[in-house]
């Protein structure tokens, strides 16, 4: 039975290559690749005691409903199933000897190659010449990409497909950015004209607020803004507004008005978010698609208090606005559900910054006709990667060298590293959208997956990054690098007499790094350059160190809409072809529920006799630590003797008042 699912899986291509004939490849030694599974769950077989992430070939169980997949869903499925078993899979890992042979410093020197590797799509270039690829690298990629049926999981997003198995949704971000006149259907529905329904209402609602129309509770204008959510309902947002700060076009819409982001539920974050901030000229945007997060709905209570304390509660009505899938709590939370901005299922959370999540705060910010720049961006690259051929198409290009990079090669890390300072905000947000989307274990099957999938993403823009851990990247670890340049800057400073703006030198480095990562620096051309022989090992660099650079020609709201999609689909590129379920986040959950308990803990330690143990199910070490923590609370809140309260009984002594007090 099992074989008969790889041999569905390897089709037409012959039989299956069992473990005796898999050969280890690099990463295999390195650990990367944890070993060949033969075994594939039967198709049609749910699995039974699983997390939600089980999904059989034949129907997909969600929150306990089994439902019947489309035949093209199953197709697609069948096309994950142990994709590290087909041949196209082994025939990259045995490639891996060959280029291990190559050194970037050779390959380099070959325009031919260099000119292949390097693509253009609407002024934005980028050059993949760096990456430890030849042609036939490229060749075997693509072979594994049509081996994993990319085209038609691309196709099946845009289409509307419940390609989210496990939560039986769509993944229809791309259809925020969609002009008016296309059509997306899912479910039946076209979702085109809802998306610019609400598109038109922010527009609305943000020209009203932006030109004194809407006024706050006591008629002063609404000048300052304080989004609260996080993860995916304020990386996006705060990625997008650092990035346009101070784009000319946009500072000069901004003329006055302020934005901040309350993400964290730290009393610290609430009192940056607000610090200097008055009432009456402020408008609170709730964002949460679910509505139920724990830490924004405790933070808009908290705001909600501070607006209400100064300006009664009949303000909510003017301050407070919220965005959200879930508009019954909306309304429960006391926000007019007229006050309400709409996003759908069909949205994720780290994909959701086209939507009213990025759209609304960010309008109000810099007027909605420059926000549709960033949608008409978005959508531009969308279209791209949607049409053109793999080998051409910029997402792909850079889905298919991370796959290469991270699984084949055994490099786990990519390093995001914008040469402007504007784009500070993009690693922390693809670290999001890349590590919870791919950080899976399993296939979309529910099996378990015999190689390593997802990526550890960080970065920061240079030339700061040069200056922190660019040392361990050139010398230590190998990581693969992706830089980003902007050919015009935001800024232009030109000093008189200097022909170097700050903007070259800065562009001088994005420049260099990328070939000192490549070619670095031999022993011979050391011993050339007389350094003593004590320091060459030292001064060694041994090069060979992959990247990618990516050059647009400026940074505006319609480029920073492109850079948001480019990354967006390079990673489902990642995830079709591990053959996970790059729109789930079940990993998010355990600590949320573990979070719960130790709250529930802490309110019933409100009451003076509460006794706290072992029976009250944590480890022994979480005891004694929350138990530790509490007792200090203790002191905080019931300074007096006998107001302290016996909250750790593992240990008896703690049961006493703090000696201080005694
Ligand atoms: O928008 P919400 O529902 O408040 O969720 C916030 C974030 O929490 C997560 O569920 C992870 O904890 C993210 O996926 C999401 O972006």
């Amino acid at each position: 039975m099992a074989s008969a699912v790889i041999d569905s899986c390897l089709g037409q291509a012959g039989p299956l290559l069992g473990p005796l004939h898999f050969r280890k490849s690099q990463a295999v030694r390195r650990g990367t690749i944890r070993g060949t599974v033969a075994v594939a769950r039967p198709a049609g077989v749910s699995l039974k005691g699983s997390s939600k992430a089980g999904a059989s070939a034949a129907s997909t169980r969600s929150q306990g409903v089994t439902r019947a997949l489309s035949p093209a869903m199953v197709e697609l499925e069948t096309a994950s199933l142990q994709i590290s078993q087909t041949p196209e899979w082994k025939t990259l890992e045995d490639h891996v000897t060959e280029i291990e042979r190559l050194h970037l410093r050779d390959l380099l020197r070959d325009a031919a190659r260099s000119e292949l590797l390097f693509h253009e799509h609407n002024k934005i270039i980028s050059d993949f010449s760096r990456q430890r690829v030849t042609q036939k690298t490229i060749e075997l990629l693509v072979n594994l990409a049509d081996r994993a049926k990319l085209r038609k999981k691309i196709d099946a997003m845009f289409n509307g497909e419940k390609i989210n198995l496990t939560e039986d949704r769509a993944v229809l971000h791309v259809a925020l950015r969609s002009p008016r006149d296309k059509e997306i259907y899912t479910d039946g529905a076209d979702v085109v004209p809802e998306v610019w329904q609400v598109l038109d209402k922010i527009k609305d609602f943000t020209d009203k607020v932006r030109d004194g129309t809407w006024l706050g509770a006591t008629g002063q204008p609404l000048t300052d803004v304080v989004a609260i959510g996080i993860g995916g309902s304020f990386l996006g947002p705060l990625f997008v507004h650092t990035a346009m700060r101070t784009e000319q076009t946009a500072a000069e819409q901004a003329r006055g008005r302020n934005l901040r982001f309350l993400a964290n539920v730290d009393p610290v974050d609430v009192a940056r978010a607000l610090n200097g901030l008055k009432p009456e000229t402020t408008l609170v945007v709730v964002v949460s698609k679910t509505f139920t997060t724990a830490e924004t709905m405790l933070n808009a209570r908290t705001v909600r208090t501070w607006l209400t304390a100064e300006l009664g509660k009949e303000a909510v009505s003017k301050h407070m606005v919220a965005v959200s899938t879930n508009l019954k709590l909306v309304k429960e939370f006391g926000i007019d559900p007229e006050n309400a901005f709409a996003f759908w299922d069909w949205v994720g959370g780290r994909y959701s910054v086209c939507s009213a999540v990025g759209m609304l705060p960010l309008s109000l910010q810099y007027g909605f006709d420059i926000m549709e720049q960033f949608l008409m961006g978005a959508h531009n690259v969308d279209e791209h990667f949607r049409t053109a051929p793999f080998e051409d198409n910029i997402p792909v290009m850079l889905g298919l060298t991370g796959v290469w990079n991270t699984t084949f090669l055994g490099y786990p890390s990519l390093a995001i590293l914008p040469y402007t300072q504007a784009l500070s905000k993009l690693a922390p947000h693809i670290q999001q959208v890349s590590m919870e989307s791919n950080g899976k274990g399993v296939s979309l099957d529910g099996s378990k997956l015999s190689f390593e999938a997802g990526e550890i993403d960080f970065g920061e823009p240079g030339t700061n990054g040069q200056h922190s851990f660019y040392q361990l990247i050139h010398q230590g670890r190998v990581v693969p690098c992706e830089f980003i340049g902007i050919v015009k800057s935001q800024q232009s400073v030109y000093l008189k007499g200097e022909v170097v703006s700050n903007h070259d030198e800065l562009m001088c480095n994005f420049f260099a790094q990328a070939d000192a990562l490549a070619t670095g620096k031999t022993p011979v051309e050391l011993r050339a350059g007389n350094v003593p022989d004590s320091l060459i090992p030292h001064k060694t660099f041994t090069g060979n160190r992959p990247s990618t650079s990516i050059l647009l020609p400026e940074l505006t709201a319609y480029t920073v809409g492109q850079i948001l999609s480019l990354y967006e689909n390079r990673i489902a590129v990642q995830g079709f072809i591990w053959g996970i379920n790059s729109f789930d986040q079940w990993g998010v959950e355990l600590g949320k529920v573990l979070a719960a308990k130790v709250r529930s803990e802490m309110n019933m330690c409100r009451t003076q006799d509460r006794k706290v143990g072992p029976s009250d199910g944590f480890n022994h070490s979480t005891t004694k630590l929350l138990n530790r923590y509490l007792e200090g609370k203790a002191r905080l809140l019931y300074p007096e003797p006998e107001d302290v309260f016996p909250c750790d009984l593992i240990d008896a002594d703690h049961c006493r008042p703090p000696s201080s007090y005694v």
